[in-house]
């Protein structure tokens, strides 16, 4: 029989409050969570909500989801965390689906929360997914970049966290089995893919070497020679802001892990996203089609 996930924390009992997800270990947790086998998390609320109801018809309407009791037409799942007001949370099968919203503090909260769910429902074999959007470094728009190591913006491949005041630095690396399945599924689906290197940043802006921010006090020539740099030396192909927490959390977990991130710009071109509402939301589908092709694959 497979294992059981467990955190290694020994100050975990059994009653722990989600906060954030708005769940405790009084809300029946094995029964309801403890056959998730997939964790799918992205930045806005509005593409983990669509993604679900992707999952729920491509699943072939999984007895095992939360459904609202008043649906409407594309909103037949239940938001679990709605009361939280941070986070949504849905579930579809074997699915648990989350949003995360923007850098690597908002996901760290919402990460440490999921993964003591999947351990107080005592789940098994859980693979943690990223989809979302990124700025390509050499990449036509709307190609799908999914990760091989996550680089910080100091190009270290690494997550760095602050603990009781010191620094410490876990490995930030993906999947590379999970990778290549989804590459596969990229193919079967034409959708354009390849594996690279992702730069997670703490700023959308200057830490990206973006000249149209707020603020800015460095040249053409140093951005052009750090994007140059990135690609050349580190296999940077795409700029997003979660990676490293995401990778670095998931594997500190034993847990495996991919990012699928669609590119929204190609920023050795421009630094503004200037692409119509359609296409961006044709590109941000690319990823959801491969996670959810793979999870029907593989489940
Ligand atoms: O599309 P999502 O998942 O939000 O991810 C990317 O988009 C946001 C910035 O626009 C950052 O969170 C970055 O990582
Ligand atoms: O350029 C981009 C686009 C999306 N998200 C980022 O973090 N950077």
């Amino acid at each position: 029989m497979a294992e059981k996930f467990c955190l290694s924390n020994p100050n975990l009992t059994d009653e722990d409050h989600l906060y954030h997800i708005a769940l405790s270990t009084s809300d029946n947790l094995p029964q309801r969570f403890g056959d998730v086998k997939y964790v799918c998390m992205g930045g806005k609320e509005r593409r983990m909500q669509k993604f679900a109801e992707l999952l729920y018809d491509t699943l072939g309407k999984p007895k095992n989801s939360e459904l609202t009791e008043q649906p409407t037409p594309g909103h037949r799942l239940k938001n679990i965390s709605q009361s939280g007001g941070r986070y949504c949370f849905y579930k579809v099968g074997p699915v648990a689906i989350v949003n995360h919203g923007i850098g690597n503090p908002s996901l760290s909260v919402v990460l440490n929360e999921m993964l003591k769910l999947i351990h107080h429902a005592g789940c098994t074999d859980v693979s943690f997914f990223r989809i979302g959007t990124s700025g390509g470094l050499g990449m036509k728009p709307g190609t799908v970049i999914i990760t091989k190591q996550a680089y910080n913006g100091l190009l270290e491949n690494c997550y760095r966290q602050v603990i009781c005041g010191k620094e410490i630095r876990y490995p930030a690396d993906t999947n590379p089995q999970l990778a290549e399945d989804l590459l596969k599924c990229a193919k079967d689906f034409k959708i354009e893919a390849i594996a690279g290197n992702t730069m997670g940043t703490n700023d959308f802006f200057e830490e990206q070497a973006r000249l149209d921010g707020a603020f800015c006090e460095f040249s053409r020539q140093e951005k052009s020679d750090f994007l140059k740099r990135a690609h050349d030396e580190f296999g940077i192909r795409n700029f997003e802001m979660e990676s490293c927490c995401f990778s670095g959390l998931c594997a500190r977990a034993n847990l495996k892990c991919a990012i699928v991130c669609t590119t929204v710009v190609n920023r050795l071109e421009r630094d503004d996203v200037t692409a119509d509402k359609s296409l961006l939301e044709e590109w941000e589908f690319y990823p959801q089609q491969l996670v959810a092709e793979y999870i029907k694959r593989s489940c």
